[in-house]
């Protein structure tokens, strides 16, 4: 707790002072060297605005300590471990990058010279990620077999399950106190054992550990535990300018709880830290949150995700909700009275019965799962390279599917991406309708980000890019001169939220100052024939 004499003398020599600590504001310094000496002298391990606390729910979590602004940086951290996911496309083992197609038409990936496993080349041989698994596989006589497929470069192989798990195993020895954080996470392995996926880890995965590669000292549920703490604790990764995705295990953050409506977002910089930012204003006290889920799924489809995926049954204020905070994006119209919307009578029990509110007809819980996984079917089956069958299936669904049901939501935000960019439907390309149709349904979608996914997410901040771009486009368009400059100011206000929301994101930065740029020059045009 800070004491008043921890505000009033500096944390290092405890002359008077007032310069206060930016980010846990709970020391001040009489000067800037100082408070860099402190920093190096150990407040860089104690300096932050949160605490990990633990309660009943949630078991341990992340509490700020005071108030946090929108926008501000709460939590950095690097990796402890990263690698392949469970089944991935051939990757490299060093570096993790995309691995390049052989030249030759025959050809193969380049393979390591000890172990085989496909690399970038013989640089990533060395890799500190790839020495150890390669020393354990090379002596135990193991061999990759996982070789270049012409036309099947993206093919997951379920080889890549050891890796991650192998690199954990590999710490115990390598960095025992990293490895005692590690085993302290949560693993729900008691849960996680009757599944088919562990029955199937059980049967292949300890045979190889313990048998192939010798590992005797490691009992089975020691080795299915770190898979299970990898399961329930690491984050997906996608690399800079790499198609594959990978994931990664951070300690601190693996302590972050989730929430349907989250006050957090985060993302990765160059090095694979993490980084973890106020997506609104939070206050002292309040949990910090991120989400394990879509906030476009509705809550039978989130739980059952979150169940499946960590073990644990949410009851957040949006799952609590029947009517999910006003979106009503779990319900369907009731076919019968075609007045009121289906709602689950009790949605923390997943054997509710759902009711219409009006006029009070029923549906049994296994009617509604079974419907809603045939329409979630229907949806991922569809052509999504236009936004013609995304707008067939909202026309098809219009009696029973209202404007906010999941279904309809996620169509229609795969529609803002696909109108101005799908082939044939570029921005130049689009009819005045149908540019309309982009800026309503950005519009739509934004309503309900302010639900789901308030502040400075990048759902809204991806759906405010397209709106922006939209309304360029109409500006251009028009031939009312001030209908033009209208809808060009119209264009920079967004903007201006835009680069707000995205400050973070270095990759976007050029694209917004191009946008910016085009903006100043037309609207800069009207002030001059004003003059
Ligand atoms: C990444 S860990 C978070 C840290 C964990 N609470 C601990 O004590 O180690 C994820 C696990 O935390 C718990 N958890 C996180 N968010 C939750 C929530 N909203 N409701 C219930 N449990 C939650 C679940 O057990 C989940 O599998």
């Amino acid at each position: 707790m800070t004491s008043v004499a921890s505000l009033t003398s500096c944390a290092l020599c405890q002359a008077r002072a007032s310069q206060l600590c930016a980010a846990c504001r709970n020391v001040v310094y009489c000067s800037r060297e100082h408070q860099k000496e402190h920093w190096k002298k150990g407040h860089k391990a104690e300096c932050k605005c949160y605490e990990v606390a633990t309660n009943e729910t949630l078991g341990r979590h992340l509490r700020a300590t005071r108030d946090i602004k929108i926008g501000e940086q709460i939590l950095k951290e690097a990796p402890l471990i990263l690698g392949p996911k469970v089944a991935s496309a051939p990757l490299c083992l060093g570096c993790h990058r995309n691995l390049l197609a052989p030249e030759k038409r025959k050809g193969n990936y380049y393979k390591c010279s000890s172990c085989s496993w496909p690399l970038c080349g013989k640089q990533c041989e060395d890799s500190p990620h790839h020495k150890a698994e390669c020393q354990l596989m090379s002596s135990s006589n193991f061999q990759s077999k996982i070789n270049y497929v012409p036309g099947e470069a993206e093919r997951k192989e379920s080889a890549y399950c050891v890796i991650m798990l192998l690199r954990c195993m590999q710490l115990k020895t390598k960095d025992p106190e990293s490895f005692a954080k590690l085993y302290t996470l949560e693993d729900h392995l008691k849960e996680r054992l009757d599944t088919p996926l562990y029955q199937v880890l059980r049967a292949n995965l300890i045979t190889f550990i313990k048998t192939v590669l010798g590992l005797k000292d490691w009992s089975e549920l020691d080795i299915l535990r770190i898979a299970a703490i990898l399961d329930t604790n690491t984050f997906e990764v996608r690399q800079p300018r790499e198609r594959i995705k990978i994931r990664a295990l951070f300690p601190g953050a693996a302590m972050i709880s989730h929430d349907c409506v989250p006050n957090m977002r985060h993302r990765f910089d160059d090095d694979m830290n993490i980084i973890f930012l106020a997506k609104r204003k939070i206050s002292k006290g309040e949990i910090l949150s991120i989400s394990y889920t879509q906030p476009l799924r509705s809550t039978i489809q989130r739980r059952l995700h979150l169940r499946q995926a960590k073990c644990f049954d949410c009851s957040c204020a949006r799952c609590q909700d029947p009517e999910e905070l006003g979106s009503f994006a779990g319900a369907q119209n009731c076919v019968k009275c075609k007045a009121g919307k289906i709602v689950s009578m009790n949605p923390l029990q997943n054997s509710a019965n759902w009711k219409c509110q009006i006029c009070n007809l029923k549906r049994t819980a296994k009617d509604v799962l079974t419907s809603d996984a045939q329409l979630q079917q229907e949806l991922e089956t569809l052509d999504k390279s236009t936004p013609v069958a995304l707008e067939d299936f909202i026309y098809r669904h219009r009696v029973e599917l209202h404007e906010t049901n999941t279904h309809i939501l996620q169509a229609k935000y795969a529609l803002t991406q696909l109108y101005g960019n799908a082939p044939g439907f570029g921005m130049d390309e689009l009819t005045e309708e149908a540019l309309n149709r982009k800026v309503q349904l950005c519009e739509e979608l934004l309503k309900l980000a302010d639900i789901f996914d308030c502040g400075w997410s990048i759902f809204r901040g991806n759906l405010l890019i397209d709106m922006e771009d939209a309304i360029a486009a109409q500006a251009m368009r028009t031939e009312d001169a001030s209908e033009c400059q209208g809808k060009l100011q119209q264009s920079a206000d967004l903007l201006k939220e835009i680069q707000n929301i995205m400050k973070h994101e270095p990759e976007m930065q050029q694209l917004l100052s191009e946008r910016k740029e085009i903006l100043d020059i037309a609207l800069k045009r009207f002030d001059e024939i004003k003059e």
